[in-house]
C-alpha cells in the first residue's frame, strides 16, 4: 500500500546505528535539533562539531531535496550537548513513513530526551504573516488519517507503547519557555502559536484544500513534522516544534501568488539568525530549568 509499508527498522538495526555514532564521538546529546528547509543554519551553530555526512552513517536514508544538507552534526550549544539533523526525510522522497522517522529512534539510543523540530509551512491563518515563527501546539496527521502512520507494523515494547497518546504530544512547558524567551529576545511581534497539518507533497495544496485546512482548524500547512513527533512521543522523548511561515498559503481565486520553494529557502534565509537565537536560547534554558526529561 506505502513503499515499504511493513518494514522498519529493527530496535537492532537502530542500536548498531547509534553505536556506530558514539564509536566516532565523544559528544553524548541530549537535544536533538531537526532543521527544516533552508534553516540548516542551526547545526552551523555547534560548537566543536563533529558532522557525519548521511550517506556514511550504516542505515541512514540520504537527503535529496534542495535546502537540505544530509548531514548529522554533533556539537554543543550554550554548552550543552546536542545533535543536529542538517537536512531531513519526507514522505514524497518515496521513502517509507518508518525510514523517515528513524533518526527519532536513533535520537532515543544516543541518549536525547528533548527534541526540538524546525519546519518550513504555508501560512493558512489569515493573522500570520511570511516570516513569522509559529510555536506548534497541536497537529493534524493527514497521512494517518489515510493509515499512514509511523508506528503501524509490529511494535517493539523496547521503543514504547503499542498505542501511545498523542494529547500531550507538544510539551507545554517547552511552548511557555519558547513565548518567555521570544518575549526577552523582542520576537512578540512575530512569535505565533497554532495548529499545523501534515500533508504528503511534494504539490503545494489548491485553493480549495486550503480553505478546507483552514476550517478544519489548521493554522500552517507542511509536509514533514508530524511523523517524526510521533515516533519522538512514542520513545518518550520530550517534543518541542515550531513552522516557520515561509509562505502564505493561496485561500483566494483572485490572488496572482503561487507558492513555490524558492520563496520558502529565502524566507528562511531571512529568519536565520532569529531562529537561531531563540532555538539556543531555548536550549540554554533546558539547562537552568532542569527540564532535559
Ligand atoms: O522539511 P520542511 O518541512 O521544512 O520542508 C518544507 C516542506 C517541503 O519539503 C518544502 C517545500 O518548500 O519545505
Ligand atoms: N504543504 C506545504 N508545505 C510547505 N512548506 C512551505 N510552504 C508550504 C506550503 O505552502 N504548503
Amino acid at each position: 500500500m506505502f513503499p515499504e509499508s511493513s518494514t522498519g527498522y529493527s530496535y537492532e538495526d537502530c542500536q548498531s546505528t547509534a553505536d556506530w555514532l558514539l564509536s566516532q564521538t565523544a559528544v553524548q546529546p541530549l537535544v536533538g535539533i531537526v532543521c527544516g528547509s533552508g534553516m540548516g543554519g542551526l547545526a552551523d551553530g555547534l560548537k566543536d562539531p563533529v558532522a557525519f555526512n548521511y550517506k556514511d552513517i550504516p542505515n541512514f536514508p540520504q537527503s535529496t531535496v534542495h535546502g537540505h544538507a544530509g548531514r548529522l552534526v554533533f556539537g554543543t550549544l550554550k554548552g550543552i550537548p546536542c545533535v543536529c539533523m542538517q537536512g531531513r526525510f519526507h514522505l514524497y522522497e518515496g521513502y517509507a513513513i518508518q525510514k523517515i522517522t528513524m533518526p527519532m529512534r536513533i535520537f532515543k539510543i544516543l541518549g536525547v530526551k528533548t527534541v526540538i523540530l524546525t519546519n518550513a509551512a504555508g501560512g493558512l491563518n489569515q493573522d500570520f504573516k511570511v516570516g513569522d515563527i509559529m510555536i506548534i501546539k497541536d497537529h493534524l496527521n493527514m497521512p494517518g488519517f489515510a493509515g499512514n502512520n509511523p508506528l503501524t507494523g509490529p511494535n517493539d515494547e523496547r521503543f514504547g507503547l503499542r498505542f501511545p497518546c498523542m494529547s500531550d504530544a507538544y510539551d507545554r512547558e517547552l511552548q511557555q519557555l519558547a513565548l518567555d524567551v521570544g518575549s526577552e529576545l523582542g520576537f512578540s511581534d512575530f512569535l505565533r502559536e497554532g495548529v499545523y497539518c501534515v500533508l504528503g507533497g511534494p504539490s503545494f495544496e489548491t485553493i480549495a484544500e486550503c480553505r478546507m485546512l483552514n476550517k478544519l482548524g489548521a493554522d500552517a500547512v507542511g509536509m514533514s513534522t508530524v511523523h517524526e513527533v510521533i515516533v519522538a512521543r512514542h520513545c518518550g522523548m520530550r517534543v518541542f516544534a515550531l513552522s516557520l511561515i515561509t509562505n502564505k498559503a493561496v485561500m483566494d481565486y483572485d490572488s496572482e501568488e503561487k507558492a513555490n520553494h524558492e520563496e520558502v529557502l529565502q524566507t528562511g534565509k531571512h529568519r536565520a539568525e532569529q531562529l537561531e537565537r531563540l532555538v539556543s536560547t531555548i536550549v540554554a534554558r533546558l539547562e537552568h530549568n532542569n527540564n532535559y526529561a
